[in-house]
């Protein structure tokens, strides 16, 4: 289906509200010509002296006319206005909606300054696609309508040659203004996504651009950028400036050529004299409805763009889906893989290779291994952000494929080292764990996470990316989120990473101690309180390569004796 098509499906539950629109676009610009034709009538009558029983009619119309054309313009700027406002939520909503099922997997590939261009910029263009580009046209075309029964009154000679002018002002200025712009829309939506994700670079990475002197640069490649969005927009304005002069010119060719055809029909009597202005002005307020039209192919150009980029994302097939009749999530929460391979899309390696084990309910299981051996990519299985490439995963003997992705996620809390904390108070923070928690389960949470002094700082502003809180500090309020959230599953993904020796090894013993009857799945490189957990399991380059607990690991003097020598025998201060 094309862009346009899509768009108009889009636009469909407003159609009442867009013809309402167009109706009093209509009205205003045909009580317009009411007023000027009435007037001119007005005028030409009382010339020649008539009784004033004879214009009481006329002035009554232009009085009705004159007010009618400013109350309608209110009303039409109205229904028009609100009817853009709605249709922007709409499909806002809509776009929020669809990219729900994409992430992460499918939004990877995108920068996300390109994608903050989509959602915002490409979605605020669309704001156009009413106002100044189904409206337009429409109500361009009605008023051609009127006038053609208005001017075939006195001849349809006239008609059909006012016809020929509307529509010269309808399709040639804006084919020609639309040849001129070619492709600047395009051009136009890409400088600006550049920018955006030039600007958001310099915001987010300063620091860096700072210390390798790179500011100076920087601000260089922003400047060309916006010297290129500053030409394009030159180039738009020297065209778009011209329409007016265009459509008005096009105005007088018309009246000129009706008033040559009319000169005979006056002179031989089959058009009386007095409707000569009232004729011409008719044609000239006709214009006003055809002003808008080169501009409306310019925006549809825009339009489509913008609806070709989000469509783009759109109608991406998620990585994920949810069956038709999803089962029920499992009272029995332990976790089984079997043969599972799995290659990251677009990449020719697998992650990891035909891997078995199980973490049977109530159980603690670390995973543990070297850098880029697959640990995360195992959370990433589980949280259903990825189908496997072969093999299964089940979670009390039910197939994850066969649950909805939203209930497996609700019953997995997770831990990653990727904290993201919203740009709130510490309170809000958590509350996303559990938004019906009371300040006293707070503070426990928090107790138990390690940072019991935060109790009293409830309503601190964690500052954006949480950036007010130490590395340590934001992983412990992630802690104590997930307590909050008392979900059956909890996965701890290099959790603690980034906490001190000490610090790392307390939290860990109290968030085995708390998780008693859960099912725990710990992510990790650093091995702490190992000897607490039911199964260790070791990955390497994607494959298991030692199972078994903490003391018979230890004795097959492999891989997993070597990193536990490596981390305790030898003393390797923190800051390594
Ligand atoms: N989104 C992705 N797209 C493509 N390849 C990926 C992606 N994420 C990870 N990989 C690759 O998959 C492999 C396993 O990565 P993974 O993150 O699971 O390792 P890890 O053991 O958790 O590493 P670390 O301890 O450093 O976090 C690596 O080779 C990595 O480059």
């Amino acid at each position: 289906m094309t862009v346009l098509l899509k768009l108009l499906r889009l636009v469909r539950p407003f159609t009442w509200w867009m013809i309402l629109a167009i109706i009093t676009g209509f009205a205003t610009i045909g009580s317009s010509i009411g007023l000027l034709m009435t007037a001119a009538w007005l005028l030409s009558k009382a010339a020649l002296h008539p009784s004033f029983h004879e214009l009481q009619i006329a002035i009554v119309g232009v009085r009705f006319f004159g007010i009618a054309r400013g109350a309608l313009r209110y009303i039409e700027r109205l229904v028009a206005h609100s009817t853009t406002f709605r249709l922007l939520s709409n499909i806002r909503v809509w776009f929020y909606a669809s990219l729900e099922p994409l992430a992460p997997a499918r939004l990877q590939q995108y920068k996300s300054a390109d994608l903050l261009q989509r959602i915002v910029g490409d979605i605020d263009a669309l704001e156009n696609l009413y106002a100044r580009v189904i409206a337009p046209p429409a109500t361009a075309m009605m008023i051609s309508g009127l006038l053609w029964v208005l001017l075939g009154y006195f001849s349809w000679e006239i008609s059909l040659t006012v016809l020929l002018f509307h529509g010269a002002a309808a399709l040639v200025i804006p084919l020609i203004s639309g040849m001129l712009n070619r492709g600047s829309a395009l051009q136009l939506s890409r400088t600006k996504a550049h920018q955006q994700a030039a600007t958001i670079d310099y915001v987010q990475g300063m620091a860096e651009l700072q210390l390798f002197g790179q500011i100076e640069r920087h601000l260089e490649t922003m400047r060309a950028q916006k010297q290129q969005e500053l030409n394009i927009q030159r180039k738009q304005a020297l065209v778009q400036r011209a329409h007016e002069p265009l459509i008005g010119l096009c105005m007088n060719a018309a009246v000129i050529t009706v008033l040559w055809k009319l000169g005979p029909l006056v002179t031989s009597g089959a058009i009386e004299s007095i409707w000569t202005a009232v004729i011409v002005v008719g044609i000239m307020a006709s214009f006003e409805a055809f002003l808008p039209l080169p501009d409306a192919l310019q925006h549809l150009e825009t339009d489509r763009e913008a609806g070709k980029r989000i469509f783009d994302i759109i109608d991406t097939e998620p990585a994920v889906t949810t069956p038709p009749h999803p089962l029920e999530f499992p009272s029995d929460h332990s976790i089984s893989f079997s043969n599972v391979t799995f290659c990251y899309p677009g990449s020719a390696t697998p992650a990891l290779r035909n891997i078995s084990f199980d973490a049977r309910h109530g159980e603690k299981t670390a995973i543990v291994g070297p850098s880029g051996s697959g640990k995360s990519t195992i959370t990433s299985l589980l949280l259903r952000f990825y189908n496997t490439t072969e093999g299964s995963i089940t979670i009390g003997g039910t197939g994850l494929q066969q649950m909805d992705p939203d209930i497996v996620r609700r019953n997995i809390s997770i831990v990653s080292q990727k904290t993201y904390l919203f740009a709130e108070t510490i309170r809000q923070n958590l509350l996303l764990g559990n938004p019906q928690a009371n300040d006293q389960q707070l503070a426990n949470a928090l107790q138990q996470a390690g940072i019991g002094a935060f109790a009293r700082k409830l309503d601190q502003w964690a500052g954006q990316h949480g950036m007010q809180l130490s590395g340590g500090e934001r992983q412990r309020i992630a802690i104590a989120r997930t307590i909050l959230q008392q979900a059956p599953l909890i996965m701890l993904d290099e959790a603690t990473a980034s906490l001190d020796t000490i610090t790392e090894k307390k939290v860990m013993e109290q968030m085995i101690s708390l998780t008693h009857n859960k099912t725990l799945l710990v992510i990790t490189h650093k091995l702490q309180a190992m000897e607490q957990f039911d199964r260790i399991i070791v990955l390497d380059r994607g494959t298991i390569v030692e199972e078994g607990s903490h003391s018979d690991l230890l004795q097959q003097k492999g891989i997993y004796s070597s990193m536990w020598k490596l981390q305790h025998e030898t003393v390797i201060p923190d800051i390594l």
